[in-house]
């Protein structure tokens, strides 16, 4: 019986350089990855990729249509029971200078060198697919670093 944690990944890309965040504790520390978290009970998806992502003083700036959905992504890890339902974004048109947190120091990385050998295995899967389609993927774990199932389709609509 599996339960469902509701995640968001916001990837800013801009024309020939995508913002990624190297996460510095907990789930995932040691890897770079979008930004992103946990859906909060009482909001949207979107309020909480926004809320994430935006520091609090930029939220009100920056117009609604600043992100949308392009991947939606359900990890499962092997022995646990609780699968990561996690909702994928692309923030073509923030033009803000992100800021290191406790969590996340972001660096812009030119497009042809994402750092996938310091990433989640399954991301050089899906990354080309983020920057021209929607898609659905699944991925099962062994441990953070074997992918021992996957599924990963191009769809027009989320
Ligand atoms: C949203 S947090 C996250 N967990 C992950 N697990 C496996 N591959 C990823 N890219 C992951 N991102």
């Amino acid at each position: 019986m599996f339960t469902n944690k509701l995640l968001t990944l916001v990837l800013v890309v801009q024309p020939g350089r995508v913002l990624l965040g190297m996460k510095k504790r907990w789930f995932g520390a040691g890897k770079w990855n979008g930004f992103g978290g946990k859906v909060q009970p009482g909001e949207t998806i979107e309020e909480a990729a926004r809320r994430l992502f935006l520091p609090e003083n930029c939220r009100r700036k920056v117009a609604s249509q600043w992100m949308h959905k392009i991947g939606n992504i359900t990890f499962e890890f092997i022995g646990e029971t609780e699968l990561l339902d996690t909702h994928v974004f692309r923030a073509d048109n923030y033009n803000g200078e992100p800021t290191e947190s406790d969590e996340m120091r972001p660096q812009w990385f030119d497009s042809d060198k994402i750092p996938f050998g310091q990433m989640w295995v399954d991301d050089i899967l899906w990354f080309p697919l983020m920057l021209q389609k929607k898609f659905f993927g699944y991925f099962k774990f062994q441990g953070h670093d074997l992918i021992i199932d996957h599924k990963l389709e191009e769809v027009e609509k989320l």
